[in-house]
C-alpha cells in the first residue's frame, strides 16, 4: 500500500530537525524513576517525545488498512457520513472542509475520525454511525487499536497525576473510559504535494495549519515527515523526524489547562513531506484522549499544591485564559466549528 510499505525514501538529513527525548514505555510502565524523570521533563518543556516499546505496533498497522480501505470508497458513499458543521469531529473529513490560514486557502487532507465510544460500544451506537470499511473492522482492529492507546495513554495520565501531586486516580477519572467523551481514533490521508527546496515560508502551503492539539494527550503514528513544531523561544519550524517503530506523543490544550500551565501543549503544523518523501502519500494514524464530555475545565488547584503555585504565579490576564468556563464538550465544540470554513466569518475566527 503506497505510504505503508516499506520502500519508503529516507528523511533528508539537510532540513531542520528537532531532536525528542525517547521514552520507553515498558521502563515507566515497570515505575524506572530516571525514564519518568526524563518523561516530565519532555512533558513541561516541548511537549513532544518519542515512545518506543509500547507495544501497538500491529493494533496500528491495521488501523492504517482500515483506513486504506476506507478512503477508496466513492467519494458519495463517505460523504453520506460526513462529520458536519456542529462541532462533532467523529465521521469522514473530506479535503477541502477546513481552512489552512486566514486567507481561506482550504486543506487537502480527508480523514476518517471514529469515537472511542462508538468503539467501544459497537454495536450500539453512541454518537453516530461509520462507513461499512468501518464496522467491518471495529471487533478485529477498532476496539483492539482504541484499548491499547488508552492503557498507554492513561499510564502517562497517571504518571503526570504522581508529580502534579493530585490524588491517585483524579487525570484518570476525569478522562474515565466509561464516560462520554470526544477521544477518538483518527486515520488521515494527504495527497503527495512536492515543494520547491528553496520555497519561501509563505509559498509552503501547510496540510494542516499551526495549531496546538484540543485534548488531553495524543498517540501519533506516521511514517514519513511533515510534522514540524516551533520550539519554545524559537522562530523557525523544525521537522520532526520519523523514526521506525517509534510514535510521537505529544501534550493537548486541556491537560495544560488542568495542571495550570505546568504541562506543555506546544504548537505545531504539518507541511508536505520533505525531499523525496514528497512525491508519496502521506498517511497519519492519531489516538486523542480528552477528558470526559461533562468535565469542567479549570486548572486543578483545589486538588493540588503545585497547581495551585503554578497558578498563582500567573499574571491575571494569562490566569483568564485557564479559565475557558466550559466543559470540555462545549470547548472543544467550540473549537472545531471554529477550524470549518463554513463556519468561518472572517480572518477574527
Ligand atoms: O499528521 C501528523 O503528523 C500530525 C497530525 C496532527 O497534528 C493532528 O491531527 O492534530
Ligand atoms: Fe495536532
Amino acid at each position: 500500500m503506497p505510504g505503508l510499505d516499506s520502500q519508503l525514501p529516507p528523511f533528508p538529513d539537510d532540513v531542520p530537525t528537532q531532536p525528542l527525548l525517547v521514552i520507553d514505555y515498558e521502563l515507566i510502565s515497570s515505575g524506572d524513576s530516571m525514564e519518568i524523570e526524563k518523561l516530565w521533563k519532555a512533558a513541561t518543556n516541548i511537549g513532544f517525545w518519542y515512545l518506543k516499546n509500547h507495544g501497538a505496533e500491529r493494533e496500528a498497522k491495521e488501523m492504517l488498512e482500515m483506513g486504506a480501505e476506507t478512503m477508496r470508497l466513492p467519494l458519495d458513499e463517505k460523504m453520506q457520513f460526513e462529520q458536519g458543521d456542529n462541532g462533532q469531529s467523529f465521521g469522514y473529513k473530506a479535503a477541502g472542509s477546513n481552512a489552512i490560514d486566514d486567507k481561506g486557502n482550504l486543506d487537502t487532507a480527508e480523514s476518517i475520525n471514529i469515537s472511542k465510544d462508538d468503539a467501544l460500544a459497537y454495536p450500539k451506537v453512541v454518537h453516530r454511525t461509520y462507513p461499512s470499511t468501518v464496522n467491518n473492522r471495529m471487533d478485529s482492529t477498532l476496539k483492539p487499536f482504541v484499548h491499547k492507546s488508552v492503557e498507554v495513554n492513561n499510564m502517562i495520565l497517571s504518571i503526570f497525576e504522581e508529580k502534579l501531586g493530585l490524588p491517585a486516580g483524579t487525570l484518570l477519572t476525569l478522562h474515565s473510559l466509561d464516560k462520554p467523551s470526544s477521544s477518538e481514533a483518527r486515520c488521515i490521508k494527504s495527497p503527495p504535494r512536492r515543494v520547491h527546496p528553496a520555497a519561501s515560508e509563505e509559498k509552503i502551503k501547510v496540510s494542516l495549519r499551526a495549531h496546538t492539539d484540543f485534548g488531553s494527550l495524543t498517540f501519533l503514528h506516521i511514517r514519513l515527515g511533515g510534522l514540524q513544531v516551533l520550539p519554545p523561544g524559537n522562530t523557525e519550524w523544525r521537522y520532526i523526524r520519523p523514526l521506525p517503530g517509534l510514535v510521537i506523543c505529544n501534550v493537548g490544550d486541556t491537560l495544560t489547562l488542568l495542571s495550570g500551565g505546568i504541562l506543555r501543549s506546544n504548537l505545531h503544523r504539518v507541511v508536505p513531506a520533505p525531499g523525496a518523501q514528497a512525491a508519496y502519500t502521506r498517511w497519519s494514524l492519531v489516538f486523542f484522549t480528552r477528558p470526559g464530555n461533562n468535565v469542567y475545565l479549570r486548572p486543578l488547584t483545589d486538588e493540588s499544591q503545585v497547581v495551585r503555585t503554578a497558578v498563582a504565579r500567573m499574571n491575571e490576564e494569562v490566569r483568564k485564559t485557564y479559565h475557558p468556563d466550559a466543559t470540555a464538550r462545549e470547548w472543544f465544540a467550540r473549537r472545531i466549528m471554529n477550524q470549518r470554513v463554513k463556519n468561518r466569518t472572517g480572518p477574527e475566527t
